[in-house]
């Protein structure tokens, strides 16, 4: 197998592939929010409304004017007249005047004459329609001001944000109960190999089941896109380029696994090259797992050629496949990735120059989270659906020291 001229750093690598797609706005469709959540907002949406509403107590007790109950204790206390009660999602019918306190309950709307609210357990009732203040509050005290999280007009989400349930809940708040969100992307998924059958046909001597089309589906869905499972093709020139052609017309990403190291019998990159310009962008990427990556664009479309080991493949997609949806969606607020910060429970070695991602398990201890990696082979599915995460090792580095503190990237 011939060594790869020039492996290109990840983070490079995936410059190249973006940068040499198109800047296309996705297409648009109107969801009720009830279905909306994790997927991306289309365009601005600014506020119909000020949050909230009116101003609002946040406790319960007794809404009063601040300055009525200045200097007021326990030993010396304050007296002022009930004049009402605050019903639940109405008005109240009275204002206060100096002197006057009204009941009212979590969430209720303050009277018009009323600057804060003194909490129930900082009152007694002296007698019927007066009550005791035992400790002054000041103006403001337990109250929530309208437009205080929202004002009318300003922007709530901006296009490009992917919406997380408390979007959904802030949008339910202002009535906004459809939104535009961009389509989810098609993912073209197709395997390769003479070995590779499907998962429901027992395996002959020779042959293994199909893992990647359908942890890779897994991972389109899990990143917001459209998977769409294209099968196995054969290890023939002929067949990867009439499933590649066709997969390329119908998807908006094509994602091909196996064969794409650099022995004759590796179709992938060939293949990509023949099916539009400029064709393979990188061929070869300085990590591991996943050395043998391809990272192609034919005519505006990405095609992204995965090694056929499944650990590696995983790595991999997690590094191009996912960026890739996310441009596709025109993802704009990138949040960062789920991590957990712990300390290395043994010595991990590296190979200077190169980017490592190490699968680890996670083990809480007495003296905090602990990253145990796990020693794995790109082949074996298992040893990363044993992990918790990946553990990922600098090129600069020649290793990672035992204790080192190190973020744990949740897989
Ligand atoms: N002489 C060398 N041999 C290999 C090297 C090397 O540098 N020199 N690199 C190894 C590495 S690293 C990888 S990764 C693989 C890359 O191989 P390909 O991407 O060309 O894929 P294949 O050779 O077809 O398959 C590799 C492996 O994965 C299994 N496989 C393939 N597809 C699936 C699937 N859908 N589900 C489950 N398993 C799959 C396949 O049977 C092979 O065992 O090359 C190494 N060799
Ligand atoms: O680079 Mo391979 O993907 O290590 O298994």
């Amino acid at each position: 197998m011939p060594e790869f001229l020039e492996l290109l750093p990840p983070g490079e690598a995936l410059k190249v592939l973006l940068g040499a797609l198109p800047h296309r706005k996705p297409p648009v469709e109107g969801l009720d929010i009830g279905a909306a959540v994790d997927r991306v907002i289309a365009q601005d949406i600014h506020s119909p409304d000020a949050l909230p509403p009116f101003d609002r107590s946040t406790v319960d007790g007794y809404a009063v004017r601040a300055a009525d109950t200045f200097g007021a204790s326990e030993t010396l206390p304050a007296y002022l007249r009930q004049v009402g009660e605050v019903p639940m999602g109405a008005k109240p019918e009275f204002d206060l005047l100096p002197g006057e306190t009204g009941l009212i309950h979590t969430g209720g709307m303050l009277p018009a004459g009323a600057d804060a609210v003194l909490m129930l357990e900082n009152s007694q009732v002296a007698r019927p329609g007066e009550i005791e203040v035992l400790r002054s509050v000041a103006q403001n005290e337990n109250v929530l001001h309208a437009g205080e999280d929202v004002a009318v007009g300003e922007l709530i989400l901006a296009g490009g944000t992917r919406l997380r349930p408390a979007e959904i809940g802030g949008l339910s708040a202002l009535g906004i109960t459809r939104v535009d969100v961009a389509c989810k992307p098609r993912v073209g998924i197709l395997s390769s190999g003479d070995e590779v059958v499907p998962p429901d046909v027992r395996p002959q001597y020779g042959q293994i089941r199909d893992v990647n089309s359908y942890s890779l589906a897994a991972l389109v869905t899990r990143r917001g896109g459209m998977p769409d499972m294209r099968g196995i093709i054969p290890d023939q020139a002929a067949a990867f380029e009439t499933h590649l052609r066709k997969a390329l017309q119908e998807c908006d990403l094509v994602v091909m696994t196996a064969g794409s190291s650099a022995s004759t019998r590796d179709l992938t990159a060939q293949t990509i090259q023949q099916m539009g310009a400029p064709g393979v962008l990188v061929h070869g990427v300085n990590v591991k797992p996943g050395k043998p990556t391809i990272l192609g664009v034919c005519d505006g479309k990405p095609v992204i050629g995965l090694p056929g080991n499944p650990v590696s493949a995983m790595v991999i997609a997690g590094l191009f496949v996912s960026p890739v949806i996310d441009h596709l969606l025109g993802l704009q607020s990138n949040r960062p990735e789920a991590t957990v910060s712990a300390r290395l429970s043994i010595n991990l070695a590296s190979q200077a120059g190169r980017e490592d991602f190490v699968p680890v398990r996670l083990v809480q201890t007495d003296q905090g989270m602990v990253a145990d990696p796990i020693f794995y082979k790109s082949n074996l599915i298992f040893s990363l659906a044993r992990a918790d995460g990946l553990v990922h090792i600098p090129a600069d580095a020649t290793g990672l020291p035992v204790n080192a503190s190190v973020d744990v990237r949740l897989i």
